[in-house]
């Protein structure tokens, strides 16, 4: 197999996050950050003596603390800060961001850095078919009982009680009151049509609420509120064809896949963190096995009509850590002293393991068993060139 060498770089200053403990204190923050959101009014009262307020519940309020909403591991090699730097200089210009890039590269990873480095709030959104207007901003949602009290004089007074429709924002608007970042993902997989609310957003500075009564009908757009929409480039094209005028509002960052050795910072610190978690070690694959899994991603990438992004590699290697006694494996690997694996001279293993991976690709068609072997083949094929 042919080592990458044309992408490989001097990684500088590598950094993952990733400590156990960092991420209970953030788990403490954000339960204290959702107990004080309990409280917290939508600020629409009826005007009437005694006065009413709408109280938001945990379960409703979509806000992410940054410190939560940044991905772990997160690796930060060169290359991942040029483009997270990229992304985070045009929010800093107020412009709304698109990632655009294959199944895998990293966009959602990238989107959730940058947005959790701003230090402001995060909000998350994914695009669907069943996407519509009111997914985006809000809606009634079943009746809401209260209880007026009417002080008439000293010794005199009337309770009423009142169910009225109770309107709860969704993401968009959530995240436009409270200046906090959007991250919209896959949103070309929405419906076109539900994102004519965007526009007046990005180009006016006001949300409408279409469905909702009464004031607070249109909101205006907190300065701080960013947006980065992220799509993948074969179904930006070719699933629902957006609108020109909020295209053009945005600007458009590439993400392609990442050098090899960004791919086995970032494989080798998903397998860290899988053994820690399970087994409180430390990593068990060696550095050559992960070099083996990401180079044959490489290639397979390259050479197969199926795509292989990062993910490919990732589920790979953690599959690796734990079928090295699978029958007909073991020629293919073995432990050192430290119990780390090793490949041999045999792929079978990495073959199989890697068959299991993209499966699921080439799977479920007429030729199921077909596919199923011929990319077995070519796997093996890849492998021992
Ligand atoms: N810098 C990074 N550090 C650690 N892990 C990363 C990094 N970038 C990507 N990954 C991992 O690589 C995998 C793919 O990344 P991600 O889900 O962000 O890709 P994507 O482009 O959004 O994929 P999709 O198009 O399928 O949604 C994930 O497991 C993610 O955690």
């Amino acid at each position: 197999m042919a080592e990458d060498t044309s992408r490989k770089r001097k990684v500088r200053g590598r950094k993952i996050r990733g400590d156990r403990e960092a991420k209970q204190r953030r788990k403490a923050r954000k339960k204290l950050a959702r107990s004080a959101s309990e409280t917290k009014t939508e600020g629409e009262t009826s005007g009437k003596s005694g006065g009413t307020h709408t109280q938001r519940t945990s379960e409703d309020d979509p806000l992410i603390d940054p410190a939560d909403a940044a991905p772990e591991p997160f690796v930060e090699t060169d290359a991942v800060t040029a483009v997270r730097d990229r992304i985070t200089g045009w929010l800093a210009a107020d412009q709304p961001v698109h990632l655009i890039g294959p199944t895998g590269a990293g966009k959602t990873a990238l989107a959730l850095s940058a947005a959790a480095a701003r230090g402001r709030q995060v909000v998350l959104s994914n695009g669907d078919e069943a996407v519509d207007t009111s997914a985006l901003v809000g809606d009634y949602s079943g009746g809401e009982r209260y209880e007026e009290h009417d002080q008439y004089v000293s010794g005199v007074s009337k309770k009423t009680q009142i169910v009225r429709d109770r309107w709860v924002d969704n993401p968009l608007s959530v995240a436009v009151r409270e200046g906090a970042t959007l991250v919209y993902n896959e949103f070309s997989r929405s419906d076109p049509a539900a994102h004519n609310v965007l526009l007046s957003v990005l180009e006016e500075g006001v949300l409408e609420r279409p469905g909702k009564h009464g004031a607070g009908r249109s909101i205006d757009v907190h300065p701080e509120f960013r947006v980065i929409f992220t799509s993948n480039d074969v179904e930006y094209a070719g699933v629902h064809q957006q609108q020109d005028a909020l295209l053009d509002r945005m600007v458009g960052v590439h993400v392609d896949y990442y050098d090899a050795e960004t791919e086995r910072e970032i494989v080798r610190s998903h397998v860290s963190e899988a053994q820690d978690e399970s087994t409180g070690d430390g990593q068990t694959v060696s550095d050559e096995a992960i070099e083996t899994v990401v180079d044959a991603t490489r290639t397979l990438r390259e050479e197969l009509p199926i795509v292989v992004g990062t993910r490919t590699a990732i589920t790979a290697a953690k599959g690796l850590s734990v079928f090295d006694d699978w029958d007909g494996g073991e020629a293919a690997v073995g432990r050192t002293d430290g119990g780390q694996i090793q490949f041999g001279d045999d792929d079978d293993l990495l073959a199989d393991v890697l068959t299991d991976v993209l499966g699921p690709k080439v799977a479920g068609s007429e030729t199921e068993v077909d596919g199923m072997t011929s990319l077995r083949s070519q796997i093996s094929e890849v492998l021992r060139d």
